[in-house]
């Protein structure tokens, strides 16, 4: 029998090239450093393809080596990079100085007028990556890059609107580019996340968002907080988050979280032993969660899949994940020996 394929989940938003210098060696003194490719909603664009669920990435790069290794990298995950525009401007770069021994670790920005956050509406082809999709994923990223990122951000979701697509927001906050200007994060990012059907973000996202405070990370508090974003967003259909707890950089205990309207899901506490790299991890939760959302999974299957991805990404370097579906499955999150 013919498994029909999946409509594409169109990834939107800016790729970045990452940066590091070895753990334990601070930017400022690093010789040498290594290179990866990242950007939250390609991360996501390429564990989804890897997982078999299909991809098309939505963005413009600049037409250079580094835009030319975004697009090779997501082509070699199999993401459909036919409407990766190019234009003019430079590729978006991050410094990550991983955490080492009792050093937190600390991204450093260096994306500024970049091929994407130069870019307007006209230069992205919204409704031929929307023909035919499934769904959009897009997250608080692009808004908080500045009011140019604030109009593609909303011409996405109008493009969404007008193709009948469903859009997945990520709200993905970061503090220190919404700080770099003069912005409303809460205002633009209610109206973003009005118009989602699920949204991926925990109870101080919602704090955010609401202006109302719930603190306390128990499950109880996490159910108040969903119900209260249900009740502000009627558009809202799910609201999926991690919870994690930092016991050193190499150290963490993590859980997946899942609430609809009438049901919802907390898994049990994974702990992570000798994290690699924590970077990326909540973009393979959302595409665990989003391949078992495609497929009409119950929340505990969401929730379970979700947290297999995150996990498996703290021991990969780099920003993203090329996990099979195969292997996927075979996850146990205790970890174990060498498998031959
Ligand atoms: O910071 C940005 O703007 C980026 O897009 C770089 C990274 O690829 C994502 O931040 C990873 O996101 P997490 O999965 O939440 O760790």
């Amino acid at each position: 029998m013919n498994r029909s394929v999946p409509a594409p989940v169109v990834c939107f938003g800016e790729m970045l090239a990452r940066l590091s210098p070895p753990a334990g060696l601070p930017l400022a003194r690093a010789t040498a450093l290594d290179i990866a490719v990242g950007g939250a909603e390609a991360n996501v664009a390429a564990a989804l393809a890897s997982l078999e669920q299909p991809a098309r990435m939505l963005t413009v790069v600049p037409d250079n080596p580094l835009g030319r290794m975004a697009r090779a990298t997501l082509a070699s995950a199999g993401v459909d990079t036919g409407t990766i525009a190019t234009g003019p401007g430079r590729m978006g770069l991050y410094f990550f100085e991983p955490p080492a021994g009792p050093v937190a670790g600390r991204v450093t920005y260096d994306r500024s007028a970049s091929a994407f956050a130069e870019a307007s509406p006209n230069d992205l082809d919204f409704a031929g990556a929307l023909d035919g999709a499934g769904l959009l994923h897009m997250s608080g990223i692009t808004p908080a890059l500045g009011p140019r990122g604030v109009e593609l951000a909303r011409a996405a979701q109008a493009a969404a609107r007008a193709a009948d697509v469903p859009i997945c927001f990520d709200g993905n906050y970061r503090a220190n580019l919404w700080e770099a200007w003069d912005s409303n994060p809460r205002e633009i990012l209610r109206e973003l996340v009005g118009e989602a059907r699920i949204l991926i973000g925990n109870h101080r996202d919602i704090s955010l968002l609401l202006g109302e405070t719930f603190s306390g990370d128990g499950p109880d508090r996490r159910r108040e907080a969903a119900e209260a974003a249900f009740a502000a967003f009627p558009s809202l259909e799910l609201i999926a988050s991690t919870a994690r707890h930092v016991e050193t950089g190499q150290i963490h205990r993590l859980a997946a979280r899942v609430d609809r309207r009438d049901d919802h899901w907390q898994t049990g506490e994974v702990r992570i032993e000798g994290v690699i790299d924590r970077i990326g991890t909540g973009d393979a939760f959302a595409a665990g969660l989003l391949l078992r959302y495609l497929e009409g999974a119950s929340a505990q299957e969401m929730a379970k899949s979700a947290l297999a991805m995150a996990v498996m990404k703290h021991g990969i370097t780099g920003d993203m994940i090329f996990a099979s579906r195969a292997e996927l499955d075979a996850f146990d999150a205790g970890g174990g020996d060498v498998r031959r």
